[in-house]
């Protein structure tokens, strides 16, 4: 895979690392997010895991600037907030895709964000997709239309890939091949924070977890030091399947 390298995107300043700090989100009368700590390194692959409504999506919303915070501070590298989000991508649990063929579709990313378009069919062919270059985006089956996400995403040569259950209706095939599209881009440099249910997938993934309970971080450890012995009653019971409420 061809990305541009880092000096290309035009800045001289990293966005990495990331400091979160005291973090809060309230919607209407409910705190969402309520004082989350983190620190996230340069490298790597960071899973968001928590059961449903612990304000994972959220909270990646926020890292990704497409929503503000009530207070606390997201501080990526020191570069201003308001230039940060174009160096990134978030690819979500439903694609979104223009209605136009698949090749099109990354076309219009690459024009948009004035890449050189002839890394069109490069793209199609790092998805396994080249073979459908020329079909209408919405007759993809899911695992494909996924694939086309994630190669939009890739054309925009992020710093920072979101992921926020990109595999949640996906047949196992389909998982891993979204697997391996994130491994490779984690593998040349992109940072990748990724929030997934699914256990297996974060052992395989991971470098390290966030675990929020109840819009808190319960536990932040390395994966090797998580998934044996995680340190919170919330992680242990969430991966022993146990319901929390
Ligand atoms: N616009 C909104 N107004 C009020 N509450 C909201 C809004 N959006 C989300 N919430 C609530 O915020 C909480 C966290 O939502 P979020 O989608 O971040 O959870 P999540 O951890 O991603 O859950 P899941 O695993 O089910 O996707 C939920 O209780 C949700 O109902």
């Amino acid at each position: 895979m061809t990305y541009a390298p880092l000096a290309d995107c035009g800045e001289e300043t990293a966005i990495l690392p990331l400091a979160v700090r005291d973090l809060v989100l309230r919607l209407g009368e409910a705190t969402i997010l309520d004082g989350i700590n983190f620190d996230l390194g340069p490298t790597g692959c960071t899973m968001i895991m928590g059961p449903n409504g612990a304000g994972k999506s959220l909270l990646l919303k926020l890292l990704h600037g497409l929503i503000a915070p009530n207070s606390g501070r997201i501080s990526w590298g020191k570069v201003r907030p308001t230039r940060v989000t174009s160096r990134q991508a978030l690819v979500f649990q439903k694609p979104v895709l223009l209605r136009r063929s698949v090749a099109a579709n990354i076309e219009f990313v690459l024009r948009a964000r004035g890449k050189d378009v002839a890394r069109r069919d490069f793209l199609l062919d790092h998805v396994g997709l080249a073979h459908k270059a020329a079909q209408p985006a919405r007759l993809l089956s899911g695992g494909e239309a996924q694939r086309l996400a994630l190669a939009r995403a890739l054309a925009t040569d992020p710093e920072v890939l979101f992921l926020d259950e990109p595999t949640a209706s996906l047949d196992p095939a389909s998982v891993l091949a979204i697997e391996a599209i994130v491994s490779d881009a984690r593998a040349r440099g992109v940072r990748i924070i990724f929030v997934t249910h699914d256990p297996g997938q974060a052992r395989r993934l991971a470098d390290d977890v966030v675990f929020l309970e109840r819009g808190r971080v319960a536990e932040h450890s390395s994966a090797a030091e998580f998934f044996p012995e995680p340190q919170s009653d919330a992680a242990r019971n969430y991966l022993s399947g146990k319901l929390l409420v």
